[in-house]
């Protein structure tokens, strides 16, 4: 957030941006074997906010983003996106429909160079037909430079000119984390999950990659599900929280309400559970 500014213009602001129910989570429970990785869990994500999931490790978090985006399919429950309910999310459903994520690990193409890598995110965009994007002519060739216009903006936004040449192999980690950020913008999203974009950075890659998720909240209304550990970032960036713990949800509110709610509290205190 701009420094200088009136907290309370910052507040209505970030009121106006956020709108009705874009997601809502309805009783998911998902099992592999014995394991109960999440446990009966509802919540809802509304239009423009950004709403983080956090929990101890082994809470089922990261599981629950698969659910949205539909690599895994939850035994029970419904994921209900933008007037339609699925039952359960299928990969293909998520992608066409807007949802994109990154990973907790990185997931780009190490040897193909930062440009490359973005414009992968592009291909569920292209129209033209195989034989024209090979050939380079009529829609493949118009298609082509208007996808790499699109890029060279997302390359700009996030101030990566200086390493669009490079395979990303031989970035450090946190400029891997931006590109793999710039991909998932490349596929335009209503709904983007970011699983960890912080994890392994150091304080100044931490706060620039703050800024780039808020600059992508605020310029292009996306709305952000996000898992972070670090509680810091968490309680400045996010609008809501949900928190699981073993599977099950502990608290869902605003910064102030989750930062002083007991359960929470014991959870990350590691508190015995009965
Ligand atoms: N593919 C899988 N096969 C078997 N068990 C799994 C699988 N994925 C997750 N689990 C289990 O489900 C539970 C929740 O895991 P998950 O990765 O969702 O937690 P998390 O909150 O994201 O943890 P972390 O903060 O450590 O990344 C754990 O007990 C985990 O071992």
């Amino acid at each position: 957030m701009a420094s200088g500014q009136d907290p309370t213009t910052g507040a209505q602001e970030r009121k106006d941006r956020i709108g009705d129910v874009l997601l809502r989570v309805e009783n998911i429970t998902l099992r592999f074997g014995g394991v109960k990785a999440i446990n009966g869990v509802s919540f809802d994500i509304r239009k423009g906010e950004v709403r983080s999931i956090i929990g101890p490790n082994g809470a089922g978090k990261s599981s629950m983003l698969n659910c949205i985006n539909g690599f895994y399919q939850p035994q029970e429950g419904s994921i209900w996106y933008n007037g339609k309910t699925y039952s359960p999310m299928r990969p293909h459903d998520a992608a066409t429909n807007g949802i994109a994520r990154t990973f907790q690990n990185i997931a780009l193409f190490k040897g193909m160079s930062t440009l490359d890598n973005i414009m992968t995110g592009r291909i569920l965009k292209q129209k033209a037909s195989l034989i024209e994007q090979a050939f380079y002519f009529g829609r493949g060739k118009s298609e082509e430079i208007e996808h790499r216009e699109f890029v060279e903006d997302i390359i700009d936004f996030l101030e990566i000119q200086a390493i669009r040449k490079t395979p990303v192999g031989r970035l450090p980690y946190g400029l891997q984390k931006r590109v793999e950020l710039g991909r998932a913008l490349a596929a335009e999203p209503t709904l983007l999950l970011l699983d960890e974009p912080m994890a392994g950075m150091n304080l100044e890659e931490k706060e620039d990659m703050s800024r780039f998720i808020i600059d992508v909240n605020e310029h292009f209304g996306t709305t952000i599900a996000l898992i972070e550990h670090d509680m810091g970032v968490v309680m400045d960036l996010s609008d809501r929280l949900v928190v699981l713990d073993y599977g099950s949800l502990l608290a869902d509110g605003t910064p102030e309400e989750v930062r002083g709610n007991q359960a929470v509290i014991d959870a990350y205190l590691g508190v015995a559970h009965d």
